[in-house]
């Protein structure tokens, strides 16, 4: 099989869809790669490195998405929806769920579009997600710190406190990678921290993972109003697998935040979780004000670390891509349950539930889909 890396083009996206390491891989399968000239340079690999394990280099984007399989970082922008080809596999990010427009071009030019985000263990686990949202949950809590400054709108509260001053507040809701990464950091600086989730097992193993040091709440319209008005820095962190993020903090409670506080909604990839959340915001231009209060939503904050992120999406992207070079989709779905859940677009038809109900579109499983095609 051929399998195409693209240059990513979206705002300061500095990641790349493979390494040397993960071309060494496939090419040892029996498969060739083709890299879009300088798709690696942002993550600081070479046109070298890559060739020096057989990649070929090629100069335009078209000849990268010719191939039988293009791995990507993110989700297609609109400029690349015309590389669509029926039958070709699309590994990538997606988040489709608040994309009508690309679930459309998948669906009409029949590209076998695999996320990476729905890919799920048995245990709910979601093994392509995690290293992303591994990151962004650490650099959420040095984003907040940063705009908390007062050079960036901040309010002046360092988020540590020193002796004799009162600690930083920080709440995070969604206490899965992201809001456990978020505690962590936020601890690790010295704030309080309270962490609200629905799901209050997930609190318990919180409770014992951070030894008492975290004020665990669950989840509820009350409990995320209160905790939201005495937020220095509030983090978004809830996950639906595949579903809009359910919209939790209301326009009027960031109404009640003191002026100069922070808000990082991580979850507006999948559309968001605070009511003033209203755009995407990029690493150019990250934040705006609303209601005295910064939002920070930036649809893709690894691609600021890029180096780090490349190393650690990749080590858990390429031996799924080579399973699916080696068997073709069809076997790599029907061999392997978890790759299954990362349809979610086969055929012309939405197989990810959750994808199909936020856009009204019918749902096939993609067992059904592959019956029929036999
Ligand atoms: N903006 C960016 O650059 C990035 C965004 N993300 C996004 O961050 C979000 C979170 O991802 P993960 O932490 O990996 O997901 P996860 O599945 O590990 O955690 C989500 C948590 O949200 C909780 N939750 C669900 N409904 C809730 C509610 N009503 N109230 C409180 N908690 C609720 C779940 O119980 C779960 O513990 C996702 O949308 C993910 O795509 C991840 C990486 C980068
Ligand atoms: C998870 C995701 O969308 C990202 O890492 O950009």
């Amino acid at each position: 099989m051929i399998v195409g890396i693209p240059k990513e083009i979206k705002n300061n996206e500095n990641r790349v869809a493979i390494t040397p390491a993960g071309v060494a891989a496939l090419v040892q399968n029996g498969h060739s790669v083709v890299v879009e000239n300088n798709a690696g340079k942002g993550s600081n690999f070479t046109n070298e490195d890559y060739a020096a394990q057989g990649a070929k280099i090629v100069d335009s984007a078209a000849e990268a998405w010719a191939a039988d399989m293009v791995m990507k970082v993110k989700e297609p922008l609109p400029s690349e929806y015309g590389y669509f080809r029926e039958g070709q596999i699309l590994f990538t990010y997606l988040h489709l769920a608040p994309e009508p427009e690309l679930t459309r071009a998948l669906m009409e030019k029949k590209v076998v579009a695999i996320a990476y985000e729905t890919i799920q263990l048995d245990n709910g686990a979601l093994p392509l997600l995690m290293p992303m949202s591994e990151v962004a949950g650490r650099m959420s809590v040095q984003i907040g710190a940063q705009f908390l400054e007062k050079q960036y709108g901040g309010k002046g509260v360092l988020l540590g406190g020193v002796p004799g001053v009162p600690k930083g507040e920080v709440v995070v809701i969604g206490g899965g990678i992201v809001g456990t990464n978020a505690a962590k950091m936020a601890l690790g600086l010295g704030a309080n921290v309270t962490i609200l989730d629905v799901n209050a097992d997930r609190l318990r193993q919180l409770d014992d993972l951070f030894q008492g040091r975290v004020q665990t709440l669950i989840s509820n319209s009350f409990n995320i109003a209160n905790a939201v008005k005495k937020a220095d820095l509030l983090v978004g962190a809830v996950l639906i697998p595949g579903a809009r993020a359910p919209r939790l903090v209301t326009e009027d409670m960031v109404k009640e935040m003191a002026p100069g506080s922070v808000i990082v909604d991580v979850a507006i990839d999948q559309g968001g979780s605070i009511e003033t959340v209203d755009r995407i915001t990029t690493h150019d231009n990250p934040t705006y004000e609303k209601h005295g209060v910064i939002h920070y939503a930036v649809a893709n904050m690894p691609g600021a670390v890029a180096r780090t992120s490349t190393l650690a999406l990749t080590n858990v992207t390429v031996p799924y891509a080579v399973q699916l070079a080696n068997k073709g989709y069809a076997q790599a779905i029907r061999d392997n349950k978890a790759l299954a859940k990362g349809v979610n677009v086969i055929d012309g038809k939405v197989s990810y539930k959750a994808v199909a109900d936020a856009h009204n579109l019918p749902y096939a499983s993609v067992e059904d889909v592959l019956l029929v095609k036999n």
